[in-house]
């Protein structure tokens, strides 16, 4: 479902001389339907670079990026738009908050991009707002004025309304209190067990081993340095 062939990316940064920074090469990665992958490595060794490419936030300087057969390396920006809106979806700490749309809606969104009738999208968005510990009398509300945590929280049930063929999850239990964790880590296995194959960064190291099939260090695909 997800698959990476010698995947490489350099930044150039333009507002200091035209540095060029090498920070990957070789990245060769696959990932099966109902698999979870975590990717390790120290820190800077470009977990999240390799999750933005795979988004496609970040462009790849060379390589294949496969998910679902489209190559996001390669692909025009509409084409990930609509890889994101029927297949891709990622769940970062942070909501983006776009004021006056209330939770509930914000939730239900993904659900109705992809064709949902309104009735099933906003039942999924509810039963996840509860399963998350969110104030019901907060679902009518933007969540704008939330706390940090209600909006993680928020932003995870919008991750998880629809069950998406891939996934992409960037430190997902991160400051949750015991009790979210224990339902975020419950969603993680839902969307295995549907079939999703996840590629997630964890520094919740339980968390990690009580849902990656497989841990992959992105150490190994540092560029090797110039003589
Ligand atoms: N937008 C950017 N412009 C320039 N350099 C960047 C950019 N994003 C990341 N880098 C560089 O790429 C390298 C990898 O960073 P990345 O954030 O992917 O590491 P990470 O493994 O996710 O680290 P951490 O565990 O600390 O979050 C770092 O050296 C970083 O400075």
């Amino acid at each position: 479902m997800i698959e990476l062939r010698d995947v490489s990316k350099t930044f150039t940064l333009h507002n200091q001389g035209g540095a060029v920074l090498r920070v990957m090469s070789g990245a060769t990665l696959s990932v099966a339907p109902g698999e979870c992958v975590a990717l390790t490595g120290a820190s800077g060794s470009g977990k999240s670079t390799l999750m933005r490419m795979i988004y496609g936030n970040y462009r790849a300087a060379s390589g294949q990026i496969l998910v679902d057969g489209v190559d996001v390396a390669s692909a025009e920006p509409r084409e990930v738009l609509a890889l994101r809106r029927a297949t891709l979806g990622y769940v970062s700490q942070f909501l983006r908050v776009v004021p006056r749309v209330p939770t509930r809606e914000v939730v239900a969104e993904p659900c109705l991009a992809t064709g949902l009738d309104r009735a099933a999208a906003f039942a999924r968005a509810e039963e996840l707002l509860a399963r998350l510990n969110v104030p019901e009398p907060l679902w009518q509300l933007s969540p704008t004025t939330f706390s940090g945590g209600e909006q993680q929280r928020v932003n995870i049930a919008r991750g998880f309304a629809r069950t998406c063929p891939a996934l992409l999850l960037d430190e997902p239990t991160a400051s949750l209190d015991p009790v979210n964790r224990a339902v975020v880590l419950d969603l993680i296995d839902e969307a295995k067990a549907s079939g999703a194959a996840i590629i997630g960064i964890f520094h919740d190291a339980e968390a990690r081993a009580r849902v990656a099939d497989r841990e992959v260090d992105v150490t190994a695909f540092a560029p090797a340095r110039a003589a």
